[in-house]
């Protein structure tokens, strides 16, 4: 079983005299940046002179510098850079101001595990992920709460890296959720299949096609957008607070046991096949290697895919049908 560790066994000790940077300031950066700053922490971002986020996190009350200033000032040093951008800034603007006894963080281990950033042996690196998108994490922590983290030490040339990561924790707010060990090969390759296989692939999957199916077979647009996709998050939150019990108890007899008998028709052992090519394209690095190459060549498929989602009739339906709910009408970052 995993070590679990809690807000009241840990402090701020570790960081309270260091600078940290935080590289980035899209959905974790921002989040990052801002719970740190206002645990009270010395926080600085680094960012491209060129970035839009300069004049937002500038008006959020932060200070911020170019990525190779940011890592001269600090002593830790948190890469929150697209995965597939980190390993040419880091070797561009990060390593070389890097000092002994300084920290390189991780929220994924990405780039460590497939050996993309090879960091110099006198400096800690460490991990702190939290389990959550970078908007809920800032949004939980302003709600005094906080989303589930974990913590990975990979190199501890201080001894301190685990105290630190500890304390950096507690200043994004996961520590009040708890907070697990592990390590860089398991965060790395569990989060990827999740991404992959439920969270966002599977379950986006899932939606447009049992869309398409009520569509295709002539019933109204907006009945299958309640059926397939609005409804999602209602189950999901039941999932999430009580787990499939509470879900089960809280839907009519009827879904109970058409949920259970035809779910496993839906998602079948052929599926289960598919989980584990996935994850085995993520173990031995092939999924990692398409992903590295497609960045370089500035996403094109990616881009594409984005493209083709954005048109699909899902999405129109449920723009209409959200612009009718106001509180499903605010910008993500509106915090
Ligand atoms: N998105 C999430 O919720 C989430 C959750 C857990 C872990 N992570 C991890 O956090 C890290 C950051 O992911 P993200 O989704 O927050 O990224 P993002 O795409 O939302 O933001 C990236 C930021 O980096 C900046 N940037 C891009 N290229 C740059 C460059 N060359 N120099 C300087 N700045 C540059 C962008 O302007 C932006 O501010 C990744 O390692 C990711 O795997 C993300
Ligand atoms: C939020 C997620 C999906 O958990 C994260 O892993 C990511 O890469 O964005
Ligand atoms: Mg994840
Ligand atoms: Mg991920």
């Amino acid at each position: 079983m995993a070590t679990i560790i809690y807000d009241d066994e840990t402090t701020f000790d570790a960081l309270k005299d260091k600078t940290i940077a935080v590289m980035g300031y899209g959905s974790q950066g921002h989040a990052h940046a801002r719970n740190l700053h206002e645990s009270g922490l010395n926080v600085v971002v680094g960012l491209r002179k060129s970035s839009s986020s300069w004049a937002k996190a500038e008006s959020d009350g932060l200070k911020v510098m170019t990525v190779d200033d940011a890592a001269k000032a600090a002593d830790v040093i948190m890469i929150l850079l697209p995965d597939e951008k980190q390993a040419a800034t880091y070797y561009s603007q990060i390593e070389p101001n890097l000092k002994a006894g300084n920290a390189l963080v991780f929220a994924h281990g990405f780039n460590i595990h497939y050996n993309q950033i090879v960091p110099p042996k006198d400096v800690d690196v460490f991990m702190v992920a939290p389990k959550g998108p970078g908007h809920i994490v800032r949004r939980t922590y302003t709600e005094g709460i906080g989303v589930p983290g974990l913590i990975a030490v990979y190199q501890d040339a201080t001894g301190k890296a685990r105290e630190l990561a500890l304390s950096y924790a507690k200043g994004i707010g996961a520590t009040r959720a708890g907070v697990y060990e592990t390590t860089f090969r398991e965060e790395t390759e569990t989060d990827l299949f999740g991404e992959q296989v439920d969270l966002c692939g599977g379950l986006s999957s899932l939606i447009k096609n049992a869309f398409e199916v009520l569509v295709e077979a002539g019933y109204q647009p907006e009945m299958a957008y309640f059926e397939t996709c609005h409804e999602v998050k209602l189950i999901v939150d039941l999932i999430y607070e009580g787990g499939l019990e509470r879900m089960w108890h809280s839907v009519s007899n009827t879904a109970e046991y058409g949920g259970m008998t035809v779910g496993p028709r839906i998602i079948n052992e052929e599926s289960r096949e598919a989980m584990y090519v996935a994850l085995e394209r993520i173990q031995n690095g092939e999924f990692a290697k398409e992903f590295i190459l497609e960045g370089m060549v500035n996403h094109p498929v990616l881009k594409a895919m984005e493209r083709q989602e954005k048109e699909h009739p899902l999405e129109i339906v449920g723009k209409e049908i959200r612009a009718n709910i106001p509180w499903l009408n605010k910008k993500i970052d509106d915090d």
